[in-house]
């Protein structure tokens, strides 16, 4: 079943279309990402499924709600990550669990989920006190507190250290886990590459694609790039005939082949033939990078 169905969605601010016409289903214990550079429209479109904007056009369902027509049924389904502002600096992280999870009708165990999410030793410390990562932290800690089927988080790896990061990863596949549906907005590539199963790419406003993030690689390029330092010179047609090998060119010391299907297995069969050895040897694939680039003209971050 989809617990997030958007149809058609168009949302203007003044003259200026923000979102253009974008759609798209969320099933059940997915983590599906919305994926776009600055300005695309990805938070409008969180927005909008949240019920916290008014779309010009488009329907939007979230577990069969309509977010603008809600009677506050939504509030106890979908879990939405808070602005860094809407808390109050003073304010505890005890004393901010105790708060949110006292608006939901069936609201989980709070203490777990801090500790969960490696903040028990916080409880008593003000919010302005947290450093940037334990802000992300309990902002996930109260969008998960009224015990969501659905959580939408925005951004949320956004200036965090790398450790942070992939620490948040792991926590997001853990509350998948947990049964419950994530939309995750995101601009970096490798958190798409790595979390998501699947992913809306938008672009100026409007989806450029839906798929899988391997589905979105192999929609591009199939083809691999080997690199490695041959032990002796080699002559090239011997790599060029092989049906797997589309071009040979010298990197330096190396030696760069590009190709399809089973490359690797076709040039290092060649080798041991000829009794050349290699060093240095690191096989390339297409990236979701290069995916991107292929689908909007540009990279994500240009
Ligand atoms: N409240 C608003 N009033 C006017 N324009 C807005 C408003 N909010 C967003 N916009 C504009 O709408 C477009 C889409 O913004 P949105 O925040 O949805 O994009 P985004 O993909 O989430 O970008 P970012 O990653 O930078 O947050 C941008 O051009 C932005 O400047």
């Amino acid at each position: 079943m989809a617990m997030i169905e958007v149809e058609n969605l168009v949302k203007r601010y003044g003259d200026h279309t923000a979102v253009n016409g974008v759609g798209f289903a969320v099933e059940q214990g997915e983590i599906f990402g919305i994926l776009g550079p600055n300005g695309a429209g990805k938070t409008t479109t969180a927005e909008c499924v949240e019920g916290l904007r008014t779309p010009d056009s488009g329907t939007i369902r979230v577990c069969g709600i309509d977010p603008r027509r809600n009677d506050g049924e939504l509030r106890h389904l979908l879990g939405a990550q808070l602005q860094e502002s809407d808390l109050p600096d003073k304010l505890e992280v005890g004393e901010a669990m105790e708060l949110y999870s006292s608006f939901y009708r069936e609201p989980a165990d709070w203490r777990e989920l801090i500790e969960t999410l490696n903040l028990t030793g916080k409880l008593r410390t003000q919010f302005r006190r947290l450093s940037g990562g334990q802000k992300q932290r309990l902002s996930i800690a109260l969008a998960l507190v009224g015990n969501p089927k659905v959580a939408v988080l925005d951004e949320l790896t956004t200036g965090l250290d790398p450790q942070a990061r992939r620490d948040t990863w792991d926590l997001i596949e853990a509350i998948r886990d947990r049964g419950v549906t994530i939309l995750l907005v995101t601009h970096f590539m490798e958190e798409a590459e790595r979390l998501c199963d699947r992913l809306a790419v938008i672009d100026a406003g409007r989806l450029v694609a839906l798929d899988t993030p391997a589905g979105l690689v192999s929609r591009v390029d199939d083809r691999q790039r080997i690199r490695f330092r041959p032990s002796a010179p080699l002559d090239h047609a011997v790599l060029t005939a092989l049906p797997e090998v589309t071009s040979v060119e010298r990197a330096g010391s190396q030696l760069v082949v590009t190709g399809t299907g089973n490359l690797l297995l076709a040039v290092t069969t060649v080798l041991a033939r000829d009794r050349i050895t290699v060093a240095g040897l690191r096989v390339e694939q297409t990236t979701l990078d290069d995916a991107f680039v292929a689908l909007t003209g540009r990279p994500i971050d240009a």
